[in-house]
């Protein structure tokens, strides 16, 4: 069964249809696509070509850039262990994760990158992408306040915690120590919002009621050109949880898939406290005001503590 989610024209003059289908869409299932996003063929084209690159080297020398403190880097196989419904089974995705060189607040970049020798335009390329992906988010994010009737400018996508992470599912079996089948384990993403990019191989699944029994995963299907855009846990504590932070996970289908997330986040001193348009006397606020870097180091040491 695939899911029938809304497309949103983000080159629409018709503000107001736009604003109506993200409500309605992010109230029944904290996803959609966007279309006319203003990222081109050719970027993107880039960005997987840079990626496969990377991903095709050998272990060693992908671990040699392991995740450092910052958790920027290479994360490998059965590594990551989303906590949600998996038990700390380890996903069988790898992938790299890539923050901003500009506007942080260290003067050091903490990124790490491949060997300029082997891989001369990587960097530029990804940085490039990062850019662009970030503009794309900001012109969403204003569609969301838009569409709670804040102001436009109510959320500020922020360069410090927003992670640009290339992901590659391997197309063979990979023997799991924790037990696990799949690229991505049931989860739901932290942070404000995502931009996904996917090349168009089967996998992704929502479930939009997880307290069902059976749970019911519905397909996710390509759009060519479309992305597709979630909102993480911490949208959906902002907004009283009016807007949904939905459970998604991805499949092994036995063939390699590529795939590009953008993890939005707002800047770290940003205090999360219930939208007032999200509250009202039968839906008062559930949730104690938080800055976001608490929250997110909250979530980060769940992920991270089986291993
Ligand atoms: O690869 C995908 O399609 C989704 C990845 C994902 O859900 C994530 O990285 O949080
Ligand atoms: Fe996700």
């Amino acid at each position: 069964m695939s899911a029938d989610l809304p497309v949103i024209d983000l080159a629409s003059a018709d503000i107001g249809a736009a604003t109506k289908s993200i409500r309605q869409a992010l109230v029944d299932y904290g996803f959609f696509y966007v279309i006319n996003h203003g990222i081109d063929d050719a970027m993107m084209k880039s960005v997987y070509a840079g990626s496969k690159k990377f991903f095709e080297q050998s272990m060693e020398e992908k671990m040699a850039l392991e995740k450092n403190s910052s958790h920027r880097g290479y994360i490998r196989p059965d590594f990551e262990g989303f906590e949600a419904d998996a038990g700390g089974k380890g996903d069988l995705l790898e992938c790299f994760h890539i923050g901003s060189t500009v506007d942080s607040d260290s003067k050091d970049d903490a990124n790490q990158w491949p060997p300029a020798e082997r891989f001369p335009s990587w960097k530029e390329t990804m940085e490039s992408y990062y850019e662009s992906a970030m503009s794309t988010s900001k012109r969403i994010m204003s569609l969301i306040a838009l569409s709670l009737d804040l102001d436009a400018e109510f959320f500020q996508p922020d360069r410090s915690e927003t992670i640009l992470r290339p992901i590659h599912y391997s197309g063979g079996a990979i023997e799991s120590k924790y037990g696990s089948d799949h690229g991505a384990n049931a989860h739901t993403d932290y942070g404000m919002l995502t931009l996904l990019s996917t090349d168009g191989t089967p996998g992704l699944q929502i479930c939009t009621d997880k307290d069902r029994r059976p749970q019911l995963w519905e397909d996710v299907h390509h759009i060519d050109g479309a992305f597709v855009v979630n909102i993480g846990d911490l949208l959906e504590r902002w907004t009283n949880n009016v807007y949904r932070s939905t459970l998604h996970r991805v499949l092994m289908v036995g063939k390699e898939r590529y795939s590009v997330a953008f993890f939005v986040w707002p800047s770290r001193d940003t205090m999360v406290k219930c939208i007032e348009t999200c509250s009202s006397e039968a839906n008062p606020p559930r949730y104690p005001p938080i800055r976001s870097d608490e929250y997110l180091e909250q979530r980060l040491t769940s992920t991270y503590k089986y291993k």
